[in-house]
């Protein structure tokens, strides 16, 4: 039976943020595993370039602890990906991802200290080659936080503004201000990129909600929330195809409402909505929780019941027929009742009839005919094909 979906209420709407995050936190992990692909030759390639300028036990000792940082980064990520991950993690997960890449920037800004050499073009040439390599790479990786740009741009901001002090010239204190309005200018631009990507996971889990209330209504009966005649349809092949294959037998039920067009008259339409909504109790209780429900249209119903035989179909019908008739419906302060007539077909296990459709379709006419039997018998009764 198809349930209303979860639709979500202004209450849950910060749990809905968190899930929004945690979605976020994903797509970085997923983005960090082609960094931890691309993080060792290049940490390979810069240490081998820093070897020029500074001594080759420096240079190779800062390849590997770059790799090693790359290697925990990675590792942090396919722990999170491991699992679906509950909004009440998102804070620790959070922080281990900011410490992560907080590290792993550091570790990458570090040669903007150890690396410098003053006065040397190709040295500067290298770094700055550095900064901006790494910088637009952590931009690029959609971060779900603004933490996580800060945490970027931090280190780098903070070389900036301490290098002047050790270098003493006014070109370099202009060199460096350029870079701070650079870092801010990348810190704006990475700021608004998160609140886009965190509109577009937004925007995506309202889609996905509204795609799935459309396909709830596109299969519900509006009046009493069982499924209509197109779901029906293609719910009951499926039971078919199963009843099939385990060659058990199935039962079909076709019922509709006795002088409808009185009560609707006597009562109002208003009155008769009441009416067939109160047939939906009686049906579910007289029946199993594998048992199929529908309402084809108007004051007909179905009910398609696996595994079982004419026998038993004949007695869930009674027990049916008996349920609603004992009913009374309050309408404007008057109660009345309300009879069914039903139609029993079924399908015996070792029958081979056409397909799963076919067979539904051709079980419907049946029950259809013995229904019309009912009818003609006197309404309020069972009429089964003689076997
Ligand atoms: N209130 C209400 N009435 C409906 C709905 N759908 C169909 N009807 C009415 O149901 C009535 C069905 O009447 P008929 O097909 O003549 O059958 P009946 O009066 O039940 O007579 P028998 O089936 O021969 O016992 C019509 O008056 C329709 O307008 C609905 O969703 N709500």
């Amino acid at each position: 039976m198809p349930s209303e979906p979860h639709i979500a209420r202004d209450t849950d709407s910060g749990l809905m943020a968190s899930r929004l995050q945690l979605d976020q936190l994903r797509a970085y992990a997923a983005n960090h595993r082609c960094d931890g692909v691309l993080s060792p030759p290049m940490a390979l390639l810069v240490g081998a370039l820093a070897s020029y300028w500074v001594p080759g036990t420096q240079a190779t000792l800062w390849s590997l602890t770059t790799l090693l940082v790359t290697l925990l980064n990675a590792t942090l990520c396919l722990q999170f990906l491991r699992r679906e991950r509950q909004p009440a993690e998102l804070p620790r997960w959070l922080w281990a991802f900011s410490l992560a890449h907080g590290t792993h920037v550091l570790v990458w800004a570090s040669p903007m200290i150890w690396g410098w050499q003053s006065g040397d073009l190709t040295n500067q040439m290298f770094l700055i080659l550095v900064q901006v390599g790494l910088i637009s790479a952590t931009n690029a990786m959609s971060h779900p936080h603004p933490r996580l740009y800060l945490v970027d741009q931090l280190p780098v901001m903070a070389i900036l503004l301490i290098r002047p002090l050790f270098e003493g010239s006014v070109l370099y204190l202009m060199f460096s201000a350029l870079g701070l309005l650079f870092c801010a200018l990348l810190l704006y631009v990475g700021l608004q990129m998160q609140r886009s990507i965190s509109d577009m996971f937004r925007l995506r889990a309202e889609n996905e909600q509204l795609i799935q209330r459309l396909r709830h209504l596109a299969a519900t009966d509006a009046l009493t929330g069982l499924p209509n005649r197109r779901h029906f349809l293609e719910l009951g092949r499926d039971l078919i195809r199963a009843a099939r294959e385990r060659r058990r037998p199935l039962a079909l039920l076709m019922l509709d409402v006795d002088r409808f067009k009185q009560v609707n008259d006597t009562y109002g339409h208003a009155g008769g909505d009441l009416a067939l909504q109160a047939l939906v109790q009686p049906l579910r209780t007289a029946t199993r929780a594998g048992d199929l429900l529908g309402r084809l249209g108007g004051e007909e119903f179905v009910v398609l019941l696996p595994d079982s035989d004419p026998a038993q179909a004949f007695a869930i019908a009674e027990r049916l027929r008996q349920a609603i008739a004992g009913q009374r419906i309050e309408a404007d302060g008057s109660g009345f009742g309300i009879t069914v007539s039903i139609g029993v077909a079924t399908l015996c296990a070792e029958c081979e009839l056409g397909d799963a459709r076919e067979t539904l379709e051709l079980m419907m006419a049946r029950a259809d005919r013995m229904l019309y039997v009912a009818k003609r018998s006197g309404r309020d009764r069972v009429e089964q094909e003689a076997m």
